[in-house]
């Protein structure tokens, strides 16, 4: 198989952005054909993919996706409010099932109760469904995962209990996953990768204070105290904004990118792409790259701000978010809400280091998982509101 790095934004934007109608199919393996090719984010670029993403994009265009703000405001006040009743446990809150954690993130509840009005309880079957069905497409995803069909396609068509066939069980498996989520799109599993936004967020918060402290300061001087921030308060918080493009740089929930796929030989220069080439838009070596951002190892949001226009550019500048035609199609959603909690997160809460029991901060290493989805791996942390009043701000926006 031809694989096609590309580690720099002017490639992908030659290759995904210019000449997109080539470079925007998707890679389908052996495995991935029995299971999940009818998976909107999966699907080969044709006409039954164009006529679903026009379907998707009524509901989630930029222009209509204020009818969200309702569920937004409800769904990051009852986030915030978890996170004051139950600090200790603000990775559950976040993450949710992504890390086996019995309860519903907000992402989940916030897509859930939007799009199809079913408020989800923790142990709801759903949740867990979408979040398996997320994990299986990791593990199909990956070069090499299921060696004796991707070898010997004709396998498909052996019995399991075949000698090399175990796949088919996986594939069963989700068949069955898939059949359940049929009339709750499996690309609601996409909201993890919010939560994984939201997640970083708070890990660079609770190591940055000095950063949050100024986040803070802006949103007391625009907003004030006696209020939670609204969407309207957007354009008038460029440090805020900064944080959250920050967070969207330098921790990209899918550090590899999706694989798009060329469906004609192409040349590029002076290479050959032949076509069926598998084209990895490597975001984290894009982001990452110390030529044209330096210090990317430096949590600094003033690097958005100090730049032609400030940090309120296109959101198709966040490359978290892909590329071309196959880019994020939830992305004005999925912006929306990772802005909307990170602003009232800096109006109401402080995070910081936790102390032991001998009042010594317990130090945080900051890692992050390793999978396709990238997330902060557990740490502690102490979370408190900011003062009487933004407590009474959380409790009173939750209250019946
Ligand atoms: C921070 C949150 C999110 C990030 C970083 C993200 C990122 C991505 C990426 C990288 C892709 C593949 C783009 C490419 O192939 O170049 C994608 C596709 C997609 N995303 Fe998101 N996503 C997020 C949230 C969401 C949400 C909340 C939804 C749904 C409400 C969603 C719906 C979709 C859909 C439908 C596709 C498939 C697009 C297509 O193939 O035509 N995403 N997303």
């Amino acid at each position: 198989m031809n694989i096609l790095i590309v580690n720099t934004s002017r490639v992908a934007n030659d290759l995904l952005e210019k000449r997109a109608r080539i470079f925007s199919d998707r890679r389908v393996t052996p495995m991935m054909e029995l299971n999940l090719s009818s998976l909107r984010t999966m699907k080969r670029y044709s006409n039954e993919w164009r006529r679903d993403r026009k379907l998707f994009l009524q509901n989630f265009r930029q222009a209509v996706v204020n009818r969200f703000y309702p569920y937004q405001y409800k769904k990051v006040q009852e986030f915030l409010c978890n996170l004051t009743i139950s600090p200790h446990k603000f990775m559950q809150h976040t993450m949710g099932q992504v890390m086996s954690f019995p309860t519903t993130s907000l992402s989940q509840s916030l897509v859930f109760s939007s799009v199809y009005g079913l408020d989800v309880a923790p142990e709801d079957h759903l949740a867990q469904i979408a979040v398996e069905a997320m994990n299986t497409l990791a593990y199909t995803q990956i070069i090499g995962a299921f060696p004796t069909i991707q070898r010997y396609p004709w396998l498909r068509y052996m019995p399991s209990w075949f000698p090399g066939c175990g796949f088919q069980q996986v594939a069963a498996q989700c068949l069955e996953k898939l059949k359940t989520l049929d009339t709750i799109p499996f690309d609601m599993a996409m909201n993890n990768l919010t939560m994984s936004s939201i997640s970083s967020f708070l890990l660079a918060m609770t190591l940055h204070p000095e950063i949050q402290r100024k986040g803070q300061e802006e949103i007391d001087v625009v907003i004030g105290k006696d209020r939670l921030p609204t969407f309207e308060d957007r354009l008038s918080l460029p440090y805020v904004e900064a944080i959250y493009r920050e967070v969207m740089w330098l921790h990209p929930p899918i550090p590899s990118g999706v694989i798009h796929t060329s469906i004609e030989d192409d040349y590029y220069c002076g290479y050959h792409i032949p076509k069926g080439c598998a084209v990895v838009p490597n975001v984290w070596a894009m982001n990452w790259d110390k030529e044209v951002y330096p210090e990317p190892d430096r949590f600094l949001p003033e690097r958005h701000l100090n730049i032609p226009g400030g940090p309120f550019t296109n959101i198709n500048d966040i490359s978290a978010f892909g590329f071309g035609r196959r880019v994020c199609a939830g992305r004005y959603m999925a912006d929306n809400t990772v802005w909307l909690t990170v602003a009232s997160v800096l109006a109401t809460l402080t995070l910081g280091k936790a102390k032991d029991k001998n009042g010594n901060e317990i130090n945080i290493l900051g890692e992050y998982t390793s999978g396709m989805l990238r997330h902060p791996k557990p740490y502690q942390a102490s979370i408190t509101p900011r003062n009487q009043n933004a407590k009474g701000l959380i409790m009173a926006a939750t209250s019946p």
